[in-house]
C-alpha cells in the first residue's frame, strides 16, 4: 500500500465510525472555530478522529483542520487539508453532512494545483466515499457498509445539466450574480441543502451548479480554500466538470493563509463558464 492507498483505508474506516455515531451530537455546541464560526460538537469529535487516523500515516508531512488555527507538523510528507464534517448545522435537523479531505504534495498553504488527490465523505441515507486520485483516471465512489467498502458508480457530470443551488440571501448578494442566478433559477430544479457535500453531490450525479458567491456577509465566500473549494474543484474538474472563484479555476487560487476563503462555484462547463461571462460583463 502507498500513502494514498493508506490515506483511503484509514478515511474509509473513521467515516464508518463517524456514520454510526453522528446522533451523539446532534445537539451538542462547542465553542468558536478559527474562521470564528459556531462549532458544534461534532466538529471537534470528527476532528480528533480524523487526526489520529491520519497523522500518523507514514507519508504524512501535516495536518490542516478547518477546526484548528494551525497546521499540525507530522514529518515529511503530504499535507491533509480537511475539514472534518461539512455541514454541520445540519446534524440538528438531521440532514445529510459530509467531510472533505484534501492531499497536498506541498507545504500549506498551497494552490489545488498541488493536490494528489481529494476524498468527500457523504453521510447521507447511506455512506458513501468518492475520490479522485492523481494515479487513477477515474472518480470513483464506493458504498460504505458493515464495515466494507464496495465499489459503486463512477463519477462524469451529466452533459444535461438538471439542478442549480446557490447559497447567500439575494439581498447581499451582487445584483449582477442576482441576475445570472435568476436565469439559472428559471430552467433548473433548485437543490440547496446547507452543506457542500450533500450539495454538490447532487451536481455530480444530475449535472448542474452549486455556488457560494460572495456576500455582504462573507466578501470573500463562506467557503473556505483548502477545506472545501479546492478539494471538491478537483474531484469536479476529475469528473469532467468545471469550477471558479468568479473567474478563474478554484485549482489555480493562492491562498495567503491556511483559513483564506473564496467564492465557489463548481459544475457543468457551460454553466461555469456563463457565470463567469456574466461576473465579467458587470
Ligand atoms: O448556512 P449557509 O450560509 O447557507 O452556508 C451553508 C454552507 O456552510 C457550510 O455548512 C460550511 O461548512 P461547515 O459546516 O463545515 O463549516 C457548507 O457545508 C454549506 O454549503
Ligand atoms: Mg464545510
Ligand atoms: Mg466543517
Amino acid at each position: 500500500m502507498n500513502t494514498l492507498d493508506e490515506i483511503e483505508r484509514a478515511v474509509k474506516d473513521t467515516a464508518h465510525y463517524v456514520s454510526g455515531n453522528l446522533a451523539n451530537y446532534a445537539n451538542r455546541s462547542a465553542g468558536e472555530n478559527p474562521s470564528g464560526e459556531q462549532q458544534v460538537g461534532g466538529d471537534v469529535w470528527a476532528d480528533d478522529l480524523f487526526f489520529d487516523a491520519l497523522a500518523y500515516i507514514d507519508g504524512i508531512g501535516a495536518y490542516a483542520s478547518e477546526e484548528r488555527s494551525d497546521v499540525v507538523d507530522c514529518g515529511e510528507g503530504y499535507s491533509i487539508a480537511i475539514d472534518p464534517l461539512d455541514g454541520s448545522s445540519n446534524l440538528a435537523s438531521n440532514n445529510s453532512v459530509g467531510t472533505i479531505i484534501g492531499v497536498y504534495d506541498a507545504e500549506l498553504p498551497a494552490a489545488g494545483r498541488d493536490m494528489v488527490a481529494s476524498l468527500m465523505v457523504l453521510y447521507g441515507p447511506y455512506t458513501t466515499l468518492t475520490i479522485a486520485r492523481s494515479d487513477r483516471e477515474v472518480v470513483q465512489e464506493h458504498l460504505l457498509r458493515d464495515g466494507h467498502s464496495e465499489r459503486w458508480g463512477q463519477f462524469e457530470l451529466p452533459p444535461e445539466a438538471t439542478v442549480v443551488g446557490l447559497a447567500g440571501k439575494t439581498g447581499e448578494r451582487s445584483d449582477a450574480f442576482n441576475d445570472i442566478a435568476q436565469s439559472f433559477e428559471r430552467d433548473l430544479k433548485l437543490r440547496y441543502g446547507g452543506a457542500t457535500v450533500a450539495d454538490l453531490a447532487q451536481v455530480l450525479e444530475y449535472g448542474g451548479l452549486f455556488g457560494y458567491p460572495a456576500t455582504t456577509g462573507y466578501p470573500d465566500g463562506k467557503l473556505r480554500v483548502h477545506f472545501e473549494s479546492a478539494p471538491l474543484a478537483y474531484l469536479v474538474e476529475a469528473a469532467g466538470g468545471a469550477s471558479s472563484d468568479g473567474s478563474q479555476s478554484l485549482l489555480d487560487v493562492e491562498p495567503d493563509g491556511i483559513h483564506d476563503r473564496t467564492p465557489t462555484f463548481l459544475g457543468n462547463t457551460e454553466l461555469v463558464d456563463e457565470l463567469e461571462t456574466a461576473l465579467s460583463e458587470a
